[in-house]
């Protein structure tokens, strides 16, 4: 019996398979800062029972003493600075938890799919080396993200549950969306209908009034930060580049996802929330035609040279109403833009779309369940990078156990890949 009650009956074959996936794990999640006991196999059906925090083997092997060690391992400094937005606790900081497998490969470290054994509830947690934070320079960022997210409580937006540090990462804990992120269906479907973008734009809408009421911007509006909820509905996720800014307010910092940037952010402000609104025209834009008005060019210069020259000019598929709203959502001078909750609520688009959270969520959004049960789905989830199958792990991203098509040893490669930064997926940008 496993731990979670599981039957596991072991050949010799398996055996071997197993303590080689074992040994894998072990380096990765040494290299994260978690300590396994030599005796603890870890795999699918085991937890992490272990909670003190040890040293990375790649410290251990650079280090000439224990005089350095103890220099190393206890400097305050390394911690203090993530206070007190990321309190200090041991690995797993919680009592038991169970790493399912991979989410996806965030901007600066995995975001894995974990278990709370004593709640039986389920995680994603964003796993962020804290020497890539200061690498990057985005130290402040990093406490803003979830400053802003401690803040806010919305239907359409995603709540943080808890993050924490440990010596050299900081772990940001949300619940975890079995059904995914926005961009997925996207690329599956191709094209959504007016009907089904009424939903999404009323929901996505409420999400980002909610937030520049709070005095938020998020800043990276765009598919991939759109999760959905066990019955197709939006949740706006990832604070990582949202800042507090009131109203009135003006930010600088080019940042955001390229095709996603209104063109007074790509060229360096000063910018304010109606970027966000921008934003939100080019996401519906991309999921109305299967394509972005301006494809992403390779640096913010070129973008914005492409932004200024494009017309903008709405398809003849469009109706009207759409056409109006997306016309209003792109307009290239800020002041001029839609860029109120209340405005975007009065489009003729919405006439009998009620903006009340509890009516928008009545119904599932059927479409959305109906490509959820796509065999197609983990493939596309996968964005190309090689997330195949876990094939014997509770991975319900989609995947089913299928060890024909993946061995194990691919798996833990990729894990390995992952953990030392040889696959990237991620296009935000930041240039602070
Ligand atoms: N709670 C969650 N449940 C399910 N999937 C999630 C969750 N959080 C994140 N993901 C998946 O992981 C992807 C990356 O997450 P997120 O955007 O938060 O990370 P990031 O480090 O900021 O990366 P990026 O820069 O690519 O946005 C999302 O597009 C989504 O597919």
């Amino acid at each position: 019996m496993g731990a979670d009650g599981s039957k596991s009956i072991k050949n010799p074959l398996q055996h071997k398979e197993e303590s080689r996936r074992s040994s894998r794990w072990r380096g990765f999640l040494s290299s994260l800062g978690v300590s396994v006991p030599s005796g603890l196999h870890i795999g699918p059906q085991h937890m992490i029972q272990d909670k003190t925090t040890s040293v990375p083997e790649y410290v251990l092997s650079s280090l000439p003493g224990p005089e350095k060690l103890h220099m190393e391992w206890n400097l305050p400094a390394f911690i203090n600075m993530f206070l007190p937005e990321f309190p200090h606790r041991s690995i797993p900081g919680h009592e038991h938890f169970q790493i399912l497998g991979y989410v996806a490969k965030g901007s600066f470290g995995p975001i894995l799919k974990v278990k709370d054994k004593s709640k039986q509830k389920t995680y994603a947690v964003k796993v962020i080396p804290k020497s890539e934070i200061l690498r990057q320079g985005v130290l402040d960022q990093s406490k803003e993200e979830v400053i802003v997210q401690r803040q806010v409580r919305h239907p359409f937006v995603h709540d943080l549950q808890d993050c924490w540090q440990t010596q050299h990462h900081l772990y940001i804990m949300c619940d975890y969306c079995s059904t995914g992120d926005l961009y997925t269906y996207w690329v599956m479907i191709g094209q959504f209908g007016e009907d089904a973008l009424k939903v999404f734009a009323a929901e996505l809408g409420s999400a980002i009034g909610f937030l520049h009421d709070y005095g938020i911007i998020h800043r990276d509006v765009k598919m991939e930060n759109v999760l959905l909820s066990d019955q197709g509905h939006l949740r706006l996720a990832d604070f990582g580049l949202s800042r507090r800014l009131e109203h009135g307010g003006r930010a600088f910092t080019i940042c955001g996802t390229i095709q996603y940037m209104a063109p007074e952010v790509l060229s360096g402000g000063p910018y304010s929330h109606a970027a966000d609104w921008w934003s939100l025209g080019i996401l519906l834009f991309a999921l109305a035609t299967g394509k972005f008005p301006v494809p992403p060019e390779s640096d913010h210069c070129c973008m914005l040279r492409k932004v200024r020259c494009f017309p903008y000019d709405m398809p003849r598929s469009f109706s009207p109403p759409f056409a109006l709203l997306l016309t209003e959502l792109l307009c290239k001078t800020p002041t001029r833009r839609l860029r109120t909750l209340e405005r975007f609520k009065r489009q003729t688009f919405f006439h009998g779309t009620p903006f009340d959270s509890q009516l928008l969520q009545k119904s599932p959004v059927e479409l959305i369940l109906e490509l959820k049960k796509r065999p197609d789905r983990p493939a596309k989830a996968c964005r190309g990078l090689a997330l195949e199958p876990f094939p014997d792990f509770d991975f319900d991203c989609g995947f089913h156990g299928d060890s024909t098509s993946t061995s194990a040893q691919e798996t833990l490669d990729l894990a390995e890949a992952l953990d030392q930064g040889q696959v990237t997926s991620s296009e935000s940008l930041f240039v602070a």
